[in-house]
């Protein structure tokens, strides 16, 4: 598919859409993915929620490219420039930060520096990965990312190991990071208000296929989207109060 990085301008979406047609994963016998479809749009945000082995994962290796290994069938059409973001900021330990952000890239150190100041570490070019913070480095994560203007970013549970405070940071930051330069996005999350918090658009996984879909806009609150998503996780609604998804604690 052809890219089209260059002619990105303003908070629109360029290029073409994202497509997934009949996607099938297996695992020995087993159909992780199920003959799944999926389009998403050029600069759009979508979140997928979905059960613990629902198949989220292997939905986004799929996308990356990173499941040569895995047998199965269907169709995936994405774009050249995709970059992905995993859990851990995966950063090399013996390498600076900087030289992290434009690992494989030529020429790049500006643009790496200016990746390191959207996502608030300028000044900290020349640390070791081991200096940071565990927000800190899935920052440079991110901004290593960023330096390759992607136009599909993958994110698998991005802020799944950071602590409340920092993921809601992360959270303004991803989202302005979007809004500023608009590639199509893909985040797996087990967090129902991070997908409605972030997403233009939030999908269920179940028995390898898209099962539900919630799109926030103006015409529904985000109360009522919650309950549609929980209701399509299998889980009941949440007592007031609680808005983490946890039941109630005795004692
Ligand atoms: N390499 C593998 N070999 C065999 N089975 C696998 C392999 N990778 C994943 N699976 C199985 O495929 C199913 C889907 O896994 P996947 O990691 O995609 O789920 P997930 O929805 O991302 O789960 P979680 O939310 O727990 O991360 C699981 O049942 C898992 O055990």
């Amino acid at each position: 598919m052809a890219t089209h990085a260059g002619e990105l301008s303003g908070k629109e979406g360029a290029g073409e859409p994202i497509r997934v047609k009949g996607l099938t994963r297996l695992y020995g016998e087993r159909a992780v993915l199920d003959g799944l479809d999926l389009e998403i749009a050029p600069g759009e945000f979508v979140a997928l929620l979905g059960q613990s082995g629902s198949g989220k994962s292997t939905l986004l290796r799929a996308l990356a490219g990173l499941d040569g290994d895995v047998a199965g069938t269907g169709l995936v059409e994405v774009p050249e420039q995709v970059s992905v973001v995993f859990q851990d900021a995966r950063l090399l330990p013996w390498q600076r930060v900087l030289d992290n952000v434009i690992l494989g890239l030529d020429g790049a150190v500006e643009r790496g520096r200016q990746s390191l100041a959207e996502v608030g570490l300028a000044g900290r070019e020349r640390a070791w990965p081991n200096e940071l913070s565990g927000g800190e480095q899935q920052r440079v994560a991110l901004a290593r990312s960023l330096v390759r203007e992607p136009r599909l970013l993958l994110a698998d549970e991005p802020f799944g190991a950071l602590d409340a405070l920092t993921r809601l940071k992360m959270h303004g930051l991803l989202r302005r990071l979007f809004e500023e330069h608009r590639p199509a996005v893909l985040l797996v999350t087990h967090d129902v208000d991070e997908a409605i918090a972030l997403a233009d658009r939030v999908l269920v996984l179940d028995h390898g296929r898209i099962a539900a879909e919630q799109r926030l806009d103006a015409a529904r609150s985000a109360t009522e989207v919650r309950s549609e998503l929980l209701r399509a996780l299998g889980v009941g609604e949440v007592p007031a109060g609680r808005r983490d998804g946890r039941p109630h604690r005795d004692g």
